[in-house]
């Protein structure tokens, strides 16, 4: 009895309200969640989730209160035929005030069709694995980063904030190790671009603590902590152990994905992100803002799980249900 208490959803909404206390000494008070379940969580799906569906559940994101949406990417739908219906699903959706619409872009045929389709922000794609990189957009590092340029050049016209993704920052499924210091070189590139944030993605999910404190170290001498994000997949369970090691050196954007949905399709083995529930869950336990409401945001991944035919990865979102 007292276990099912303890789970119930009015120990959830209690866990949120913590965070009008104080905050706790050495975390930040405010962690802004990118939410990357509409793209990075459904880019992996075999079957192509009706559009309709896709709009309903972005648009029950944006009632829960998430900040920044991926929303959909525009690369070739050959690559990811998934995403092929970004311009429907990124002129459907009922904009939120103050809501950030963001997509990734590979490319500049890919910036112009974002833009025409009104999106907010973008972001570029890159990687600190050269095998990787082959595999995921078909070209170097060297070549993604003049093409980046490229794209950063023709955002500059529009004012269009872009936002860099690192992948393989803890591992590739590839070329197993990668050296921090190589994670560093890729993310200084793309800073002096002009991008204003830079995700560093743990691909493949093999990362622990230590070394996320190792890479976070190295990186931060040539990009200022306030600009990095930290993109944590939950393949080996370590996603919110990273994370809490990430807020400890000073991080305060994170991204993940509702119900832990998601993987890479040019990283196999890989499992979704961490789950946005746990994440915003370990937040509000350590009296950290996020502005999300937990209730509505397990209503979301709720909803896609169970459009999609999966269960939810997240733990609150089960632990809410049994309890129920
Ligand atoms: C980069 C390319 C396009 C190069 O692909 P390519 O084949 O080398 O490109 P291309 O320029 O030779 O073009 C080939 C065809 O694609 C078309 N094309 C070209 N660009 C576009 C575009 N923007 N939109 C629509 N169509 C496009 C182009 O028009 C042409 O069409 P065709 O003449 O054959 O009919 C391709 O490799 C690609 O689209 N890759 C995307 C892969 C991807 O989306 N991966 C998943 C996202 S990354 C990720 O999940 C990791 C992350 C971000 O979450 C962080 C982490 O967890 O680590």
């Amino acid at each position: 009895m007292a276990v099912r208490r303890l789970l119930s959803s009015k120990f959830l909404e209690k866990v949120s309200k913590n965070y009008s206390q104080a905050t706790i000494a050495g975390f930040p008070s405010f962690v802004k969640i990118v939410e990357v379940g509409p793209r990075d969580g459904l880019q992996n799906e075999k079957a192509i989730v009706p559009v309709q569906t896709k709009i309903e559940f972005i648009n029950k994101l944006s009632e829960a209160g998430l900040s920044v949406i991926e929303v959909t990417s525009f690369v070739s739908p050959k690559w990811i035929p998934q995403m092929a219906d970004h311009t429907e699903v990124m002129t459907g959706i009922k904009r939120h005030p103050g809501v950030i619409y963001q997509a990734l872009v590979p490319n500049v045929k890919g910036f112009h069709s974002a833009i025409n389709a009104k999106v907010n922000e973008i972001a570029i794609f890159g990687a600190a694995s050269e095998s990787f990189s082959k595999k995921n957009i078909n070209c170097s590092i060297e070549d993604s980063l003049k093409r980046f340029d490229a794209v950063l050049e023709e955002a500059k016209k529009t004012n269009t904030p872009v936002r860099g993704y690192v992948s393989c920052v803890l591992g590739c499924p590839y070329e197993g190790d990668i050296d921090p210091e190589k994670v560093a070189w890729v993310s200084k590139k793309m800073l002096d671009m002009g991008c204003y944030e830079i995700s560093l993605g743990d691909t493949i999910g093999v990362g622990t603590p230590g070394k996320m404190k190792t890479l976070i170290s190295t990186v931060s001498r040539d990009v200022p902590i306030e600009k990095l994000a930290v993109h944590c997949h939950d393949t080996y369970g370590q996603a919110i152990a990273n994370i809490f090691a990430a807020l400890q050196m000073g991080i305060s954007v994170v991204d993940s994905s509702v119900a832990g949905l998601g993987g890479c399709p040019y990283a196999k083995g890989a499992s979704g992100n961490v789950s946005t529930e746990d994440v915003v869950y370990l937040m509000h336990g350590l009296s950290i803002k996020t502005g999300v409401n937990i209730q509505k945001l397990i209503e979301a991944g709720n909803f896609i799980s169970s459009a999609i035919g999966r269960q939810t990865h997240s733990k609150v979102a089960q632990a809410t249900k049994s309890s129920l």
